[in-house]
């Protein structure tokens, strides 16, 4: 695995919460990205290396909106950035942890990505992630 490539934030309202991350970070968002596929809008800030990923559930049974209702809004994975998806998909199941996805899915931000199942991960989501090239 890399860097953190990006921390995931669940939030209730982009249109709030990015002015917020906005004047704390005091730098703009770059980039606001639907994903249907996660049922989730994103809003991308760029910070040094990593990133800051706010997510807003776009549907009742987006995995973000379950988050809310259960925990609400915070910290909601870490994402790494790998440079083989699949090679890192194996590697980690041949290890034990549990894929929540057999093959890599669509994510943001011009992403391939899977996620591990927080059990096998001290309570932690965590999603891989590898640049589309
Ligand atoms: C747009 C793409 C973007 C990108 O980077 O490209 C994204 O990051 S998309 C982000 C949203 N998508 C996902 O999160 C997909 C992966 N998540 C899942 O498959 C589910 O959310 C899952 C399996 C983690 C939880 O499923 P669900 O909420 O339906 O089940 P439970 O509520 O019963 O939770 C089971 C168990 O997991 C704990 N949990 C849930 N979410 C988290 C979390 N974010 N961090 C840590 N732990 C989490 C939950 O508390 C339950 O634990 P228990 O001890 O049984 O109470
Ligand atoms: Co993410």
């Amino acid at each position: 695995m890399l860097n953190v490539e990006h921390i995931g934030i669940a939030v209730n309202s982009l249109e709030i919460s990015v002015p917020l991350f906005e004047k704390l970070l005091h730098t703009p968002c770059y980039k606001r990205e639907e994903v249907t596929g996660e049922a989730v809008q994103t809003a991308f800030f760029q910070q040094g290396s990593t990133k800051i990923e706010l997510l807003e559930a776009t549907r009742p049974e987006s995995p973000i909106a379950r988050f809310l209702d259960k925990k609400g809004e915070g910290i909601h994975h870490i994402a790494f950035e790998v440079a083989d998806i699949e090679a890192e998909m194996k590697r980690l199941q041949e290890e034990g942890f549990v894929l929540l996805s057999e093959t890599p899915k669509r994510g943001a931000d011009n992403k391939l990505i899977c996620f591990l199942h927080p059990k096998n991960t001290n309570g932690v989501l965590i999603e891989i992630c590898q640049e589309i090239r």
